[in-house]
């Protein structure tokens, strides 16, 4: 985690009416790395993102793309930017090539190679000379994605890329957005109010509600491995105690005389360790893995997510 990040929010909120639509929110992307923007409907999803593409201003807070600010260096922080936002316009009657082609000219560091290289990387090599209006929407999506990263942008946005795609256009999303991230660094930003898919695509999760991020959290562990949380439970001699010596770790509490953390797999064995060598007497450890969807269930109440 030593590169500076591609994309950081700093307390970003915005104000409309008199309403807070979103409240001071901050997180920040690395180069290479797949970042779901997690939310039930309303939650605030598209407004952020379109703040981050600087299609609508922030009342307060800064957005910087590499070291540029949205709000001070707006031209210079855009054009590390690919985005869409909204349904990716397209020309029907023109095949995929010719759309390509199009976007390209007005961008003369774009090569034939690169439009060559983007068409292999989102695998519309097969379908690139049919006329769009044939095409699915997944197919038109793929489009819009490899039209969006012609240029190379550091940052792809996304706003709600699955809507509309069937299971196989899921899976095929998720791969070459994680192909883009890993072979040519981008980071990528996808919101979504799908935790199925997002668990599936992203390597870490912010999740929004009422315009605030009330988690973030890594999905996958660095052997790429989707990262379970577990839930523990310390049955020992002084709950209390206990609860200080572990102060900060886990989100501790004691209920019904039994000390309840978050940790991961790995961390139950500290945890453990700690309380053991500061002479605490633990006499039962319980362990229940939760899943990212009950944590999000009850983080965000009984909204429902898909
Ligand atoms: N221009 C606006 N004026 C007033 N309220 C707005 C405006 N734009 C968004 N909102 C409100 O801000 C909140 C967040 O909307 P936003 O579209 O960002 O949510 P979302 O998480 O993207 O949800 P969805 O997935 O339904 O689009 C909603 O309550 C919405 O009604």
């Amino acid at each position: 985690m030593s590169q500076a990040p591609v994309v950081r929010l700093q307390n970003v909120t915005k104000v409309i009416g008199k309403r807070t639509i979103i409240d001071g929110v901050s997180f920040e992307v690395r180069p290479g790395e797949v970042f779901g923007f997690l939310g039930p409907n309303g939650s605030g999803k598209t407004t952020t993102i379109r703040m981050i593409v600087g299609l609508m201003g922030m009342t307060a807070g800064d957005i910087h793309i590499g070291e540029h600010s949205v709000r001070s260096d707006f031209p210079k922080a855009i054009v590390q930017v690919g985005a869409i936002v909204e349904n990716p316009e397209m020309y029907k009657f023109l095949t995929g090539y010719q759309n390509l082609m199009h976007y390209a000219r007005m961008n003369p560091s774009i090569t034939k190679e690169r439009i060559q290289e983007v068409v292999e990387l989102v695998g519309l090599q097969g379908r690139i000379h049919d006329k769009v209006k044939k095409y699915s929407l997944g197919m038109r999506q793929r489009l819009g994605v490899a039209q969006a990263v012609m240029h190379k942008p550091k940052l792809l946005v996304l706003d709600e890329p699955t809507n509309g795609l069937d299971p196989a256009g899921i899976r095929e999303l998720r791969d070459y957005l994680r192909r883009l991230a890993q072979d040519e660094g981008t980071a990528v930003v996808v919101s979504s109010h799908l935790l199925s898919e997002m668990e599936l695509m992203c390597d870490r999760v912010a999740i929004l509600q009422n315009g605030k991020i009330i988690d973030v959290r890594s999905i996958r562990g660095q052997d790429n491995d989707v990262k379970t949380l577990e839930e523990v439970s310390f049955d020992v001699d002084h709950p209390d105690a206990a609860l200080g010596i572990l102060e900060g770790l886990g989100n501790g509490k004691i209920v019904d005389g039994l000390l309840n953390l978050s940790s991961d797999r790995a961390g139950v064995a500290a945890l453990n360790r700690r309380l053991v060598e500061a002479g605490i007497n633990v006499y039962g450890i319980r362990v229940k893995t939760k899943s990212l969807e009950d944590q999000f269930l009850e983080m965000t109440g009984s909204e429902t997510i898909g």
